[in-house]
């Protein structure tokens, strides 16, 4: 369990963390989201003891990380990936790591396992690949077997094999009662892994939901219908309170009321539909709104292509 209880931390004048409070629980995998510069790294930092908080605390399993005396053992984390000099062998970081935490050798040849690593067991981690040097390091934070992972951005430059590998890893590691507690930009990447979503923006928590109470929240979904007489539909939905307005192609769109209460609205008066189709909003749609105006480094929206 990981938690954060009125996290600050500033850089001189810069609040890269402000007043940040969340729980990431054991036996889920939780996604830590917010755009550049939101303040992830900075709150993973503190999580492991590389940063000092500038006030409140955040915890693993009820102690700060320095309080812990076999730290790997309590917390795996993956920060950056290519932080390790080059001119080791793979099975001799692991190896070093390991007894310099009480952790038995053979965990190495496990661990290089794990990650399909075995073959590249003698090789020199400065010819590795990017995909490779992120194996190693989630090898690494699995090397004391510990209760709670982190990982800062675990699928930037891997192929689609090495992104697939890995959220089956996550979430089988949540499977097992550990806490997966994981940072990205992107919704879409989470959507995929995460059950739970911690959203900050500027430092400051936006959200912390499921990744199902995000979808519900929020309003705007609504229902698409076409019908064989939509100026009469519309009068019926209007006199029982729902919303209807028109779509560029004439079809309706309904809110106030869901797609089952339309179609028995239309059986029962003998109206035809052509189409009755619910629109949620996706996601990334949400996570837009929610994080919209916090960005600090946004792209202006493209321009329309020109019409020829
Ligand atoms: N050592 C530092 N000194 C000064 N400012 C810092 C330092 N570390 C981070 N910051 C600032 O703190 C803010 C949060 O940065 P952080 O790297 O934690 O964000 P992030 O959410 O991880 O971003 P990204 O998704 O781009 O990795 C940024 O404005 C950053 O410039």
């Amino acid at each position: 369990m990981i938690e954060a209880r009125g996290l600050v931390k500033r850089y001189g004048r810069v609040t890269a963390v402000d007043g940040l409070s969340f729980t990431a629980p054991p036996g889920s995998v939780t996604g830590f989201l917010g755009p550049n510069g939101a303040g992830k790294s900075t709150t993973m930092r503190m999580v492991l003891g590389l940063d000092a908080p500038t006030a409140g605390t955040v915890t693993v399993n009820g102690r700060p990380y320095t309080g812990h005396r076999r730290p790997l053992r309590e917390v795996g984390a993956l920060l950056d990936a290519e932080a390790v000099a080059g001119g080791r062998r793979a099975a001799d970081h692991l190896t070093w790591l390991a007894l310099s935490n009480g952790i038995p050798r053979t965990r190495v040849g496990e661990v290089l396992d794990q990650v399909g690593l075995a073959s590249a067991a003698r090789r020199r981690v400065g010819g590795f690949s990017l995909g490779m040097a992120q194996r190693l390091g989630i090898a690494a934070a699995l090397l004391g077997d510990p209760p709670v992972l982190m990982f800062d951005e675990p699928v930037n430059g891997l192929d689609p094999d090495g992104v697939a590998w890995i959220r089956t890893l996550l979430r089988s590691l949540a499977g097992e009662g550990r806490t997966v507690f994981l940072s990205s930009h992107l919704m879409s990447e989470m959507a995929l892994t995460a059950d739970r979503l911690v959203v900050i923006g500027r430092g400051r928590l936006i959200t912390e939901t499921t990744v199902a109470g995000l979808l519900a929240g929020g309003g705007g979904d609504h229902v698409r219908v076409r019908a064989a007489e939509p100026d009469e539909l519309a009068e019926l939905l209007a006199a029982r309170g729902a919303t209807v307005g028109r779509e560029p192609d004439g079809a309706l769109r309904v809110t106030g009321a869901t797609a089952g209460e339309i179609g028995d609205l239309a059986r029962a008066r003998g109206l035809g539909l052509l189409e009755l189709a619910p629109q949620r909003k996706s996601l990334e749609e949400r996570y837009m709104e929610l994080t919209r105006g916090t960005a600090d480094y946004r792209s202006a929206p493209s321009p329309e292509p020109a019409a020829s």
